[in-house]
């Protein structure tokens, strides 16, 4: 019998109610009882719409309130002394590990953990720095106590863990650690906590395990079959049968070793890579693992190819049996919003074309109830719906798919190399050396948000809502005169968000209503769906770059965000490649970017701080991806002429390996945050040089804090030193959105007092 698993569920509740509850136990409102009350109930309600979606093999201890990864550390006892000497009870401990904490009045304030991408997903993790002498101990068992909660309530449970190797690759190192220390070393002193924790687990009749040990995927994984063998040697007989899962990618030649691993099973990202089912099958054979076959995509919203993801079920089923196979979720279903069926405004049409979480349990089952010979009327209507969009598919927008055919060499490249252009650009703007300028955004006060909500709400009409972002635009351009910058932006009070807003104009995207996601912590977003061919209907920001540049002689920056970002905080449709939909926003966007050099706008600032986290998981697969990510670029910004000066910006990332592709944008300015990586960036700048304008961040807007203006200073003398001088410009490191106008004017001044200093004092060409 081939049974149904699902590898992790959204940990943020129906309606959001994790996040309402943490929150409110953060600000005081709700008592730690009420918080673990709620946080109950909703673990309840996740095992409940598994099971009831007919799910035989449901997970357990990947619950969280902040980060599971975090919850590892917190549960080994990696609690560094700057969190444990605060006095806080565990619970407060946890939260300050996750997101800092400052409490004036106790004299409290430690900084959170870093943060970092989880794999190639928007998810961030909580990394807990690890030292030499690290110690673990386990502080309790979480996989043990949702095990019994669920028990208790009459479901039983796969616990899911993260594997001692992926743990270890995945957590931060200590800046106190020797330049050459390895999380990885701590293996030997980890396993004991490991053994014990699962021998705890098969002590309580627990029968199969979950092991996540999606490091797998990665290149490095390769040469670590002696570690994977240790571990799996040492935890195999004290634990209940294992499953490892592989999620996000191929496990290439790291299958030559895991098929001699004394584990139950092993899973595969079938969504991600089908094609590494043959190898596998072939390896697995002849030895005793079985197989479990992750063909629910975990990481988008479009309902399966049920048909399709049996026939390749079927496959593995005739090479192995039906004993042998499970089949499965990709990857946990957090990157998923919950539910399809809270949307109210989307078509029938269109949601039928959709699956969320619970949609996608529901999936799973009927594939396996299907492998086991029973087709289920829910494999009947999939059957139906898939077919129904195939047809919507076909009915592709011509214009636009004739335009990408047609890009030719010309149009990816500008008219004149840059020295050239920077000669035009230089009389076009006519601005100082050290020019000063912002990254596009200034405060989102509350008085714009309740516009919006107001406007949103039909309480005011378009005219009044307009009439309010121009005093906003106003406002933005009198603070920027009497701060005395040199590049204008127009504040960009009228987005909601930075991809939204230009989703929402454009033709391809739809949106849903409640289809949140977890970006960290409480954070979540609602990332808009991409469903068709995209183009533009018309001008999506010309009007507000115009009206602010009638405002002032000083030149204004018009601002928007890339195709390659825009396309990777989306969910991309999945019949056509990333490359071809990039490539559709990409001529949107040249279109807007000649727009508005039409207008008047002199400079043009395209975002894209997206694209270091699109970037592939394998190292082969990086040059494709950063060919096609490029030319997007290049394709949407090099349609004006020489005298028009593009700009980019890149922040969320470290973007040393990709530096390179950077260079070839062949932006005319970028600006790339710099100020809380240490400026780690000028090493990479030293090493590879940058040909073109640039502004490395001078200070970090990401909290309240005022720089002050030597340390401006001395910034810029620390990058005068590794980059022409004569190159740079003078910025923050990312937008101003989330900031008080009070300390943004108090730090703008100490930026614009260090770029004059720097003028007069700085060796330029
Ligand atoms: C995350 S990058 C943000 C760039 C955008 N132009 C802003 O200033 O907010
Ligand atoms: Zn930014």
């Amino acid at each position: 019998m081939v049974k149904s698993a699902v590898l992790g569920y959204p940990r943020i509740g129906v309606g959001r109610s994790m996040k309402k509850i943490i929150e409110s136990y953060w600000a005081g409102n709700a008592s730690a009882e009420q918080l673990q009350e709620t946080a109950k109930s909703v673990r309840k309600e996740r095992w409940e719409t598994i099971k009831n979606a007919g799910v035989d093999i449901i997970p357990s201890g990947e619950f969280t309130l902040y980060d599971q990864l975090l919850d590892h550390s917190y549960n080994f006892g990696v609690i560094p002394e700057r969190y444990a000497s605060q006095q806080l009870n565990g619970l407060d401990t946890y939260f300050a590990m996750g997101r800092g904490r400052q409490d004036k009045a106790k004299g409290v304030d430690v900084v959170a953990c870093e943060m970092g991408k989880y794999f190639d997903s928007n998810y961030h993790v909580v990394k807990v720095p690890h030292a030499p002498n690290t110690e673990f101990k386990l502080n309790q068992n979480q996989q043990l106590a949702e095990y019994e909660e669920a028990k208790a309530l009459g479901i039983i449970t796969r616990p899911v863990i993260f594997g001692p190797i992926t743990y270890l690759s995945l957590v931060a190192k200590s800046r106190e650690a020797p330049a050459d220390f390895e999380p990885l070393s701590l293996l030997d002193k980890l396993l004991p906590v490991y053994k014990e924790l699962l021998s705890q687990l098969k002590g309580a009749g627990v029968e199969h395990v979950q092991i996540d040990e999606p490091i797998l995927v990665l290149d490095k994984a390769e040469a670590w079959g002696s570690e994977y063998k240790k571990v799996y040697e040492a935890l195999a007989p004290v634990a209940p049968k294992i499953t490892i899962t592989s999620s996000y990618g191929r496990v290439g030649k790291s299958i030559e070793y895991l098929k001699s691993l004394p584990i139950y099973a092993l899973h595969l990202d079938l969504d991600r890579e089908p094609k590494q089912l043959d190898e596998v099958l072939a390896a697995l054979k002849s030895t005793d693992i079985n197989i479990e076959l992750g063909l629910v995509s975990g990481r988008n919203i479009w309902k399966t190819d049920l048909k399709a993801a049996k026939a390749l079920a079927e496959k593995a089923v005739s090479e192995l049996s039906s004993e042998r196979v499970n089949v499965s979720t990709s990857s946990s279903l957090l990157h998923t919003p919950i539910s399809v069926k809270v949307e109210k405004k989307l078509t029938s049409e269109q949601l039928s074309w959709l699956s969320f979480a619970e949609e996608k349990c529901e999936e799973v089952a009927a594939l396996a109830q299907a492998l086991n010979g029973k087709e289920s009327s829910l494999f009947e209507q999939n059957t139906k719906d898939i077919a129904a969009r195939r047809e919507f598919e076909r009915s592709s927008d011509s214009a636009v798919r004739d335009r990408v055919a047609s890009i030719s060499e010309e149009m990816l490249s500008r008219k004149s190399p840059f020295a050239t252009r920077r000669e035009a650009q230089k009389k076009h703007l006519n601005l100082p050396k050290f020019p000063t300028t912002t990254i596009g955004s200034f405060p989102q006060t509350k008085e714009i948000r309740q516009a919006r909500a107001k406007f949103t709400k039909g309480e005011i009409t378009k005219e009044e809502y307009e009439k309010a972002m121009e005093a906003e635009i106003q406002n933005a351009v009198d603070f920027q005169t009497k701060v005395g910058l040199d590049l204008f932006v127009h504040g960009e009070p009228e987005r909601n968000d930075m991809v939204q807003y230009f989703g929402e104009q454009l033709n391809g995207f739809i949106f849903t209503q409640l289809g949140w996601v977890q970006s960290y912590g409480s954070r979540y977003v609602r990332p808009p769906i991409v469903v068709s061919d995209v183009s533009r209907p018309s001008p999506m920001t010309v009007r507000w770059s115009a009206y602010a540049q009638s405002l002032t002689d000083k030149p204004m920056k018009g601002m928007l965000t890339g195709p390659v970002t825009i396309l990777n905080w989306s969910f991309p449709r999945a019949d056509v490649s990333k490359e071809v939909q990039s490539k559709q926003l990409a001529l949107a966007l040249r279109d807007e970017v000649v727009d508005l050099a039409n207008a008047g706008i002199k400079a043009i600032q395209v975002d894209e701080p997206a694209i270091r986290e699109g970037l592939p998981l394998r190292k082969a697969d990086w040059d494709n991806y950063l060919t096609w990510a490029v030319d997007s670029f290049r394709l949407s910004t090099s349609g004006v002429g020489d005298d028009t000066q593009v700009h980019s910006h890149f922040c969320y990332s470290d973007f040393g390996d990709i530096f390179p592709s950077i260079q070839r944008l062949d932006a005319d300015v970028i600006s790339i945050e710099a100020s809380k990586a240490d400026l780690k960036l000028l090493d990479v700048f030293k090493s590879y040089g940058y040909s073109n304008e640039i502004g490395p961040g001078v200070y970090d807007i990401h909290s309240p804090r005022v720089p002050g203006e030597q340390e401006i200073k001395d910034r810029l003398e620390a990058m005068a030193k590794v980059l022409p001088a004569d190159n740079l410009i003078v910025n923050p490191d990312c937008g101003l959105k989330t900031r008080g106008w009070k300390e943004t004017e108090e730090s703008l001044s100490n930026l614009v007092a260090a770029a004059r200093w720097a003028r007069s004092s700085l060796v330029t060409a």
